[in-house]
């Protein structure tokens, strides 16, 4: 098995945050005698990723996501704790690290406001001297993937939402970097520009092999996109594997709709539970590792003539939830 490209050990970091007083005497008061707490971001992060793998890194607000990338990219130093990617310590080996790595912040941008987006490409290229040849041909292939053509002119201010993401991902791979950092590179885009953000990170996992962790709270990027889960809660890691050992373990809820021709009485099911009753229409939910469909249909017909039924599995953002609501995060 090969090394892993990416191995973070005992990783901690810790904030220091300026308490604010309400009122304008004990603002006041504040100014001299300032109170600070700490919050604790991460706290013992430890995990390894190889080559190859694309990552969904998870977790709710505040939970510390943004904070091992930041580490991860070398923009944060952290207080403890070991971080090696590519062989490299990425905030004391920034200069030589950073020509390896590409980074999206979905919320943010590297790109030079008020000129044309060809221009930040071209700065770009000088910054992390590209060749030429090596640079025309990246640039062809992520404008013709990625639709950019006229946007290439257009200054990034005038860009919308998802024009900019596009311009964005083509920035960070410009350089032919090994690992895509993204965070929350689908924030804010309508469905079609989520889709194709999302084709274009399977086909250059695929085709040019690189290495992508991304967070996101949009769990159907998570269903596209991740081999594997990591999920973070309150700055510890609380999951490693893959979705689909989280849907044989969460995903056997079931939510079943029975139509009825007429049902006079209330349906009961022992182990389901019953949301909804009318007449006509009645909306269970229950396990499918406790019993089968064809068992509830059978009491059901007890009660009443069946006309019709359909059945809903647990969604990725429910299966998730129950992720979250065990580790009481
Ligand atoms: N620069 C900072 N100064 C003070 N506290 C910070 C700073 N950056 C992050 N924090 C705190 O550290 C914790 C983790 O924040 P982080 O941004 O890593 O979470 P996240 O998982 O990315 O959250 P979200 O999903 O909301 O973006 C939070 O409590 C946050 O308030």
């Amino acid at each position: 098995m090969s090394t892993p490209l990416i191995e973070l050990n005992g990783i901690r970091k810790t904030f220091k945050v300026a308490e604010r007083s309400a009122g304008a005497l004990q603002a006041a008061k504040s100014l001299f005698h300032r109170k600070h707490r700490l919050v604790e971001a991460l706290n013992d992060i430890s995990f390894s990723i190889r080559e190859g793998e694309i990552v969904g890194y998870i977790g709710p607000n505040g939970a510390g996501k943004s904070t091992t990338i930041k580490i991860m990219c070398g923009i944060l130093v952290p207080d403890g704790g070991s971080c090696k990617i590519l062989n490299r310590t990425p905030w004391s080996e920034r200069t030589a690290y950073v020509g390896q790595i590409g980074v999206v912040f979905g919320q943010r941008s590297q790109l030079w406001w008020d000129v044309p987006v060809l221009d930040s490409f071209e700065l770009l290229r000088d910054i992390y001297r590209i060749p030429e040849a090596r640079y025309r041909s990246n640039l062809s292939m992520l404008t013709e993937t990625l639709s950019l053509g006229e946007l290439l002119r257009v200054p990034v201010r005038q860009l919308s939402l998802g024009q900019r993401m596009r311009c964005e991902i083509t920035a960070s791979l410009l350089h032919d970097p090994k690992i895509l950092f993204l965070d929350e590179p689908t924030i804010g885009l309508d469905a079609a520009s989520k889709i194709a953000v999302r084709q274009f990170i399977k086909t250059i996992n695929r085709e040019k092999g690189v290495t992508v962790i991304l967070t996101t709270h949009d769990m159907n990027d998570i269903e596209a996109l991740a081999d594997r889960i990591l999920m973070i809660g309150k700055g510890s890691l609380l999951y490693d594997g893959s979705l689909q050992e989280l849907r044989q373990k969460y995903g056997s809820r079931r939510t079943v709709t029975v139509d009825f021709l007429e049902c006079r009485q209330q349906p009961q099911i022992p182990l389901a539970s019953l949301h909804s009753w009318t007449p006509e229409q009645a909306v269970f939910s229950y396990d499918s590792g406790q019993f089968s469909l064809a068992e509830l249909i059978a009491t059901v017909s007890e009660t009443a003539e069946v006309r019709d039924v359909s059945v809903e599995s647990a969604s990725v953002d429910e299966v998730i939830l129950q992720l979250y609501r065990e580790h009481r995060i």
